[in-house]
């Protein structure tokens, strides 16, 4: 990591520890430990021949965050591998080895996959030291992609909120950005949930019909035909304006930053589920709040993949990982919709200030002598 000097902020949460790494030559790494209060840290190993000490700081404080929201007794962390770009390529086995063999004493941190590495990376950074979540399915891994976990999770929120008398689910309209793994597992449970989806996009264009997608039948073409524009049950639609569709729920799940300053004002869901990662702007998340329509974050919404990590990490399978999302996501909607009655306070300001509670009190029980 050439920025050594570099650049990240230190403030009561941590960073704990910064390691940097030279498992080998042409090869460096950096491990951010950013808080450890509420158990070791999950976090992912970013891969690229670009990646900085500062990026790394900046997730693995997202990772602190995510993981207290969910609810989770696991602090948050993150890896950086910076390979020179001939060696950035699969496979990388050598590499991961290395990389395991030099994170050994790190106790405190458990790694996961993120960009640049997948499930045989976690497979061989476990070989090496026992230690690492997202693994294939034969060493104990939850493929929580192909399961819908995350999508699950989100409709899980929905439900929640429909408990809590924010949303009446039953014939909801819902709009879904993105049909990837996240979004199309939403819209399934959301339509098994009682909802009606009536326009979903994907990268390629977009797909609406007024009286409801027969979902099932448009998994199946996208699959098949990769894209939804052409699905013949429905009307196609221009991409980036399903957002702006009449609805009650909203699912961006496709990228970051969809939803900004410019498009905010035309929404009009009466609750957005943050599918992706920071799909909206501090800009567009404000505008939401003035409206009076409730963006449930990204670090509640879609908890999903982490608590399945969790559980995999604690040696549960498919059905425990099924019951955490439903129990946490669950219990974690209504106590944000309770806090944002109480304060008025804006969804992300509520959700951080959920999780900053849950370390403050799992710091107190840590040795201070
Ligand atoms: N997979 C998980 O469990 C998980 C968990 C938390 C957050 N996320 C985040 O959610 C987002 C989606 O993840 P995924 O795993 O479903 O990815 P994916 O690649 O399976 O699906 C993304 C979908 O979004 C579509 N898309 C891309 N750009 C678009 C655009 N401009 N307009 C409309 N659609 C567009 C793609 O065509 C694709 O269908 C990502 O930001 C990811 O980081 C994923």
């Amino acid at each position: 990591m050439r920025e050594i000097e570099a650049a990240w902020q230190a403030d009561e949460l941590g960073p704990v520890e910064v390691v940097f790494l030279r498992p080998m030559p042409r090869m460096e790494a950096v491990v951010v430990l950013d808080n450890l209060a509420l158990g070791p840290a999950i976090g992912g190993v970013r891969l690229t021949p670009t990646v900085t000490a500062a990026e790394v700081a900046r997730l693995a404080r997202a990772m602190t965050i995510k993981n207290a929201a969910a609810g989770l007794p696991h602090g948050g962390g993150k890896a950086g591998i910076m390979l020179a770009p001939s060696l950035a390529q699969a496979p990388r086995e050598r590499e991961m080895r290395a990389f395991a063999r030099a994170i050994e004493h790190l106790t405190g941190y458990i790694p996961g996959p993120d960009m640049g590495t997948d499930e045989s990376c976690m497979a061989v950074v476990h070989d090496e030291i026992g230690r690492a979540v997202g693994l294939p399915a034969v060493l104990g891994g939850i493929p929580l992609d192909e399961l819908g976990a995350t999508g699950y999770g989100l409709a899980c929120c929905a439900s929640a909120l429909a408990e809590a008398k924010v949303l009446e689910l039953e014939g909801a309209r819902v709009v879904v950005q993105g049909f990837g793994a996240v979004g199309m597992h939403a819209a399934l449970e959301l339509r098994r949930r009682g909802a009606v989806v009536v326009a979903v996009s994907d990268s390629r264009g977009a797909v609406r019909r007024d009286d409801g997608l027969d979902v099932a039948e448009l998994a199946a073409f996208k699959r098949a035909r990769g894209l939804v524009a052409e699905f013949p049950g429905g009307d196609a639609a221009a991409r980036d304006e399903i957002v702006t569709l009449p609805c009650e729920v909203l699912v961006p799940a496709a990228q970051p930053d969809v939803l900004t300053g410019d498009n905010a004002g035309r929404v009009r869901a009466e609750v957005i589920l943050q599918g992706a990662n920071i799909p909206a702007t501090a800009e567009a998340e404000e505008i939401f709040h003035r409206l009076g329509i409730l963006s449930v974050p990204d670090v509640i919404a879609n908890a999903g993949g982490v608590i399945c990590a969790a559980v995999e990490y604690a040696g549960g399978g498919r059905e425990r990982a099924f019951a955490a999302i439903e129990e946490k996501i669950g219990a974690n909607t209504a106590e944000l919709a309770d806090r944002i009655a109480r304060t008025g306070d804006l969804p992300r300001r509520a959700a951080t200030e959920m999780a900053l509670s849950r370390i403050r009190a799992a710091q107190a029980y840590r040795r201070r002598f």
